[in-house]
């Protein structure tokens, strides 16, 4: 099967993701997309005392009714920084037969010179690198870019939005919006 990994923190997760997984699903031909929360983002400090299990459940609501939409919590099970390129091995690992390609967008793209093992991870896994507000999806590396309408919408924006108590309604999808309102998160 051909996945697309989707990896990010997720927090929380926005309508922006559902896009890019459903552009990327559409237009590679990918079988299955699968979101993937990390533990530690290796580049950005964790904003928010919202825990892994709460960024997994608000994933859980988001991507409930696609049949091609997966969460995948292998990052979760392991402690300090989640470097891709150990994630990749472990999958492909567990997975010999699947072919996996890694969903990024355009300042991950930017971003991707200083990948932990970049070498690596470019000979084993595709990266497919789609446009974003303010990005570049430009890369000296070989990676697949596929443009997709532009969403200008951040997990940092709705964290601030639902501090601040303004509106994030129709930012993320409905069932993700009563889960955050729900529990008081971000607040
Ligand atoms: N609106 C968007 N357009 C294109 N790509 C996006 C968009 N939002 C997120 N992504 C991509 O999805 C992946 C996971 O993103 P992440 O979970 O860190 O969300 P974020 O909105 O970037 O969060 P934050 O604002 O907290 O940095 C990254 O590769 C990121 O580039
Ligand atoms: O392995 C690395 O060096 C590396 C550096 C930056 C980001 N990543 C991964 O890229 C994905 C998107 O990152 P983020 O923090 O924007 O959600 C997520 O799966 C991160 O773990 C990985």
């Amino acid at each position: 099967m051909k996945i697309g990994i989707l990896g990010g923190t997720f927090n929380p997760p926005h309508i922006g993701h559902l896009i890019v997984a459903e552009q990327v699903r559409d237009q590679a031909g990918l079988d299955e997309i699968w979101f993937m929360p990390n533990a530690v983002p290796p580049h950005k400090v964790m904003e928010s005392n919202v825990t892994a299990p709460q960024r997994v459940a608000m994933i859980k609501e988001a991507i409930r009714g696609h049949r091609h939409f997966r969460v995948e919590t292998i990052e979760l099970e392991r402690e300090g920084p989640s470097y891709t390129y150990e994630t990749m091995r472990l999958l492909r690992g567990k997975h010999p037969h699947h072919d996996f390609s890694f969903i990024i967008g355009g300042d991950m793209v930017e971003y991707l010179p200083k990948w932990k093992e970049i070498d690596e991870l470019l000979s084993t896994i595709t990266f497919i690198g789609v446009n974003r507000p303010l990005y570049s999806n430009d890369s000296s590396y070989e990676i697949t870019s596929l443009e997709i309408p532009a969403i200008d919408i951040s997990s940092s924006r709705i964290r601030n939005l639902a501090k601040e108590k303004r509106s994030f309604r129709y930012l993320v999808p409905d069932d993700v919006y009563r889960l955050i309102k729900g529990e008081k998160l971000y607040e």
